[in-house]
């Protein structure tokens, strides 16, 4: 029985407790001779050579002495163990909980390849604190490296605090907003949109599991009003068009915020185009889909037995033929970016919580084991991608998303040694009798493949070898994920670009007799204050003011309540003739005035035009001209306005 295989037992001892053994540990020095080592830029024949965890050469013939174990991967590939980005292990969930924890679901990802996983810590009645305690208790069997995202459940200033201290204090870099499941952990557009401001602000990657919650509870209303109670009817209650409603939805908050966004389990067509779309446009999205998406179609939630049934139901649900080949392209092509599992298992007995509705029957599948095997098989088998392609959607991705290459996703010196070999000439059978998780059913039973993970070495330990797993309870380390990934490169500029492209605010002149009456008094004031202080006026401040860009129509009567404001105009003169319109001259009583006119009315909008204020520069104009000309043509000027200066 796959369920007893494994047990717990003490952190790091290797210490029996159920009659299976565990193994405290192995060689801590490997060589991997003859492979091809495939990274996702580059991928090269060499040898590995990996000492206390860590791979410290990456090149060929690499000679060692006898105290190094020496693995034989000639004709086989040698790649960075895999990444799941999307887990949840041990989770409460609908009414019960997932029958993998970090122990079991961590054994059945090191026996497929993968040697981290990212978990999604729930708060405890939405206190993030509590969750995360919670989750480092769940997590203490770990024997393989794990990092956490956490999901936001509700909104208050605790909340928007605890986000800094999990960013700052406790390595997450990730926080998650159901869209779904109305009634528990449901977020509405109000908290959503707090939580995209906070997560920016913390250089957090906002994730969203994007279904129309509310939506999806009226679907659900009107399947069971049509009497379909049975697992068909969670796919007919939850359409592809909800998922695409919500995943744009959030995009578009995501955009308005500015700030990245992750969609996580990306099911469906009509998704997929919204991310396609927002990505073409330059938007920071990512796009998840997972292994289920990828190569199962719905057909199965309508089989007769309900056990079968059952075992698909997960949310988004698992789409009609076509959505899997579309959501493969897109993977293909780069308009989604890496593939996770959201392993979330449940066994028969769970999913028969909901024989009579399908409301309840806890929602999720496996994957956690089969994802690194399925997608070999089904996108490099294929021909789709390429073995660099393969470690960049299953590996690399994943360590630059979340801030953590090169030190996972690389087999380069300094890289932490999870590492596996994978044989593609091997082949694999899938089933429940013989995987590692604990569930009693797989999605994936019968399913048959090529190229097969022979070899798994996990911080530098074989835990993998010859079907057979070699695990330490405890040995697995908590992996802090530091913020402001590469993601947050250029907000800061896009966000600079955006504040000076808005031309704003436009400071616009109230012509209010009253209000002009009161605001004349008060700069009255700032100018004594100035002149009490015997403030010293820079040489070309002067009482007459020449005065440009004014609209055409402009009247006197507006010109004395915009100037007037300042203090005592002796004159204004607006030109009136073909020269001169537009542009005016004023005099005031009082040079301090003046001053205050300039500094204020510079670049004002008058009916959408910015007025031009400036001293009349008889000192400038002499440099330029000739003195005796440039007076004659002030003289002109003068005339033409009927402008006076002096004193009377
Ligand atoms: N996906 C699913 O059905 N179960 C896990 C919870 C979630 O990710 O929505
Ligand atoms: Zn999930």
């Amino acid at each position: 029985d796959s369920a007893t295989q494994f047990c717990s037992a003490e952190r790091g001892s290797g210490v029996e407790s159920c009659g299976i053994p565990s193994y405290s540990s192995s060689s801590t020095r490997i060589l991997i001779k003859g492979g091809t080592v495939v990274n996702a830029h580059h991928q090269q024949l060499a040898d590995v050579y990996v000492e206390d965890g860590i791979i410290v050469a990456v090149q060929p013939n690499i000679k060692v002495g006898d105290e190094v174990t020496v693995l034989d991967a000639t004709g086989k590939f040698v790649m960075p163990g895999g990444i799941d980005p999307h887990t949840h292990l041990a989770m409460e969930f609908m009414g019960t909980e997932t029958i993998d924890d970090f122990f079991s679901g961590q054994a059945a990802a090191l026996a497929g390849g993968t040697t981290m996983h990212i978990d999604f810590v729930i708060p405890v009645n939405g206190n993030l604190v509590a969750g995360f305690e919670a989750y480092e208790n769940k997590s203490r069997n770990a024997c393989m490296d794990y990092g956490f995202h956490m999901a936001i459940t509700k909104w208050d200033e605790g909340v928007s605090k605890d986000m800094e201290i999990m960013v700052k204090e406790k390595g997450i870099n990730s926080f998650k907003f159901f869209l779904a499941y109305k009634g528990s952990l449901m977020v509405t557009d109000d908290l959503l949109l707090e939580g995209l401001k906070r997560c920016k602000s913390l250089g957090a990657l906002a994730m969203v599991h994007a279904e129309n919650g509310d939506a999806v509870f009226e679907g659900q209303k009107r399947m069971i009003e049509l009497g379909i109670t049975g697992p068909e009817g969670h796919a007919l209650s939850r359409p592809p068009v909800l998922e695409g409603e919500a995943t744009s939805r959030a995009i578009r908050l995501a955009r308005f915020v500015n700030t990245p966004l992750y969609v996580v389990h990306v099911m469906s067509v009509d998704a997929m185009d919204e991310i396609a779309k927002a990505r073409k446009a330059g938007q920071k999205v990512i796009g998840e889909p997972v292994v289920s998406g990828l190569i199962l179609d719905d057909h199965w939630l309508w089989d007769p037995d309900f056990k079968i049934a059952s075992k698909y139901v997960m949310s988004p649900p698992i789409r009609s033929v076509g959505h899997g080949k579309s959501l493969q392209e897109a993977l293909s092509t780069g308009i989604l970016q890496l593939v996770g599992t959201d392993h979330c298992t449940f066994n028969s007995t769970q999913k028969a919580l909901g024989l009579d509705d399908f409301r309840k029957i806890p929602n999720g599948v496996n994957g956690l084991e089969e994802r690194m095997h399925l997608t070999w098989d089904t996108m490099v088998g294929s021909g789709q991608i390429s073995a660099t392609d393969f470690v960049r959607i299953t590996s690399t991705e994943c360590a630059k998303i979340f801030n953590i290459y090169p030190r996972k996703g690389a087999i380069l010196p300094g890289s932490d040694a999870d590492i596996i070999i994978l044989n593609p000439n091997s082949s694999y059978e899938i089933s429940s009798k013989s995987h590692h998780s604990r569930s009693d059913t797989n999605v994936y039973e019968g399913r048959r493949g090529q190229g097969k993970v022979e070899v798994t070495i996990a911080g530098g330990r074989i835990v993998w070898e010859n079907d057979e797993l070699k695990v330490v309870p405890g040995s697995g380390k908590y992996v802090e994920m530091p913020h402001f990934s590469y993601l947050f490169d250029g907000i800061e500029k896009s966000d600079a670009n955006y504040l000076s492209s808005l031309r704003a605010p436009v400071k616009r002149v109230r012509i209010q007799k009253t209000a002009t009456r009161r605001s004349r008094r008060s700069r009255a004031m700032t100018t004594v204050s100035l002149r009490k202080q015997n403030t010293r006026l820079p040489p070309e401040v002067n009482r007459v003011l020449y005065v440009r860009n004014l609209p055409f129509n402009i009247t006197s009567e507006e010109m004395y309540d915009i100037f007037g404001k300042y203090g005592a105009i002796r004159q204004i003169r607006i030109g009136c003739n073909k020269d001169t319109k537009g542009t005016a001259f004023v005099v005031y009583e009082d040079i301090y005035d003046a001053k205050q006119a300039v500094d204020h009315l510079s670049g004002f909008n008058v009916a959408n035009r910015y007025l031009i204020v400036l001293y009349y520069q008889h000192a400038k104009m002499s440099k330029k001209f000739d003195q005796k000309k440039n007076e004659e043509e002030v003289a002109k000027l003068q005339e033409k306005y009927g402008v006076s200066t002096k004193d009377k």
